[in-house]
């Protein structure tokens, strides 16, 4: 959504180098890790060799961790990370005609209408056809069962993937999350420990960010505590009959996030290599 950015002097470089030196956790290198990701690139090498499509659709609410978890598979699985969430931004940012129409819903946490998303996404699944992409991994689409059923008629989806967490954490992660208005990375200030009788215990470190970003983090207009809980209203309402669609179909498997970035990466590529084996 729009940003409540600050301007800024510091040169971009400055806030680049200061990454650089700080890995990200899903990126750490690890014998274990390394091998998965590799074959997971390779299991997917494969099912395309067989003539088989990667089509893939995350599922899950906001605040999930499905953006920062789609960009890292899909870049593992050779596929691009579509966007829904960011072709709407991008629109709004160029305003476009589409673009101003979209601003005012965005920044209330509504629902754009389909026809307006399905035409943006019909744009960019053309183009990836046109560039011989072997697939894609959607995140943020389809949100209604209506643009299930159309993104059905445009394109096969071959598998669907939904990241679970518990709502109270998913307000506190989507309400703590951050951006360098500088050098555009994502952070989370949210710190969360729950160790509740009976329950499973979920700890999930802060993403913070390094001090070169400090004092440049900028937040999303939708993510104060009101838009979160609207939007999760609206996840409820119109997504969850989105995984019923799904698991009619076959093509549903479900995924609950326990921890952090990197206990749940290894379990992640895990889940999705057995998926592709399976399928
Ligand atoms: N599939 C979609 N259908 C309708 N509106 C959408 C869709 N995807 C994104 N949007 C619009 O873009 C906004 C931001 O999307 P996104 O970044 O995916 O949000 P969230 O963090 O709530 O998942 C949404 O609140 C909504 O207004």
């Amino acid at each position: 959504m729009m940003q409540s950015r600050v301007r800024l002097t510091k040169p971009l470089a400055r806030c680049a180098r200061a990454f650089s030196a700080q890995p990200s956790p899903f990126d750490a290198t690890g014998d274990a890790v390394d091998a998965l990701r590799n074959e997971l690139t390779k299991t997917c090498d494969e099912v395309v060799a067989a003539g088989k499509k990667l089509n893939w659709v995350f599922l899950g609410a906001p605040g999930v961790g499905k953006g920062t978890y789609a960009s890292r598979v899909a870049k593992q699985m050779k596929i691009p990370h579509v966007s829904m969430g960011d072709l709407v931004r991008a629109e709004i940012k160029g305003e476009t005609a589409i673009g101003k129409e979209m601003r005012a819903l965005a920044a209330a946490g509504a629902l754009v209408p389909d026809e307006t998303v399905l035409e943006i996404l019909r744009l960019r699944i053309e183009k990836g056809k046109k560039d011989g992409e072997r697939g894609f991994l959607l995140d943020g689409f389809p949100r209604t069962v209506p643009q299930a059923e159309r993104l059905n008629d445009m394109v096969e989806v071959t598998s669907a993937l939904n990241l679970t967490l518990r709502e109270d954490i998913l307000v506190e992660k989507c309400c703590g999350r951050r951006e360098c208005g500088e050098c555009g990375k994502a952070f989370n200030i949210a710190v969360i420990r729950s160790e509740k009788e009976g329950e499973p215990t979920i700890v999930m470190p802060p993403l913070n960010p390094p001090e070169a970003c400090l004092g440049k983090m900028t937040q999303r207009a939708d993510d104060t505590e009101d838009v979160v809980r609207a939007r999760l209203d609206v996840y409820k309402k119109a997504t969850i009959p989105v995984e019923e669609y799904y698991r009619n179909k076959g093509l549903l498997s479900e995924f609950p996030i326990m921890g952090g970035i990197p206990e749940t990466t290894p379990m992640l590529l895990k889940h999705i290599i057995d998926i592709l084996r399976r399928r």
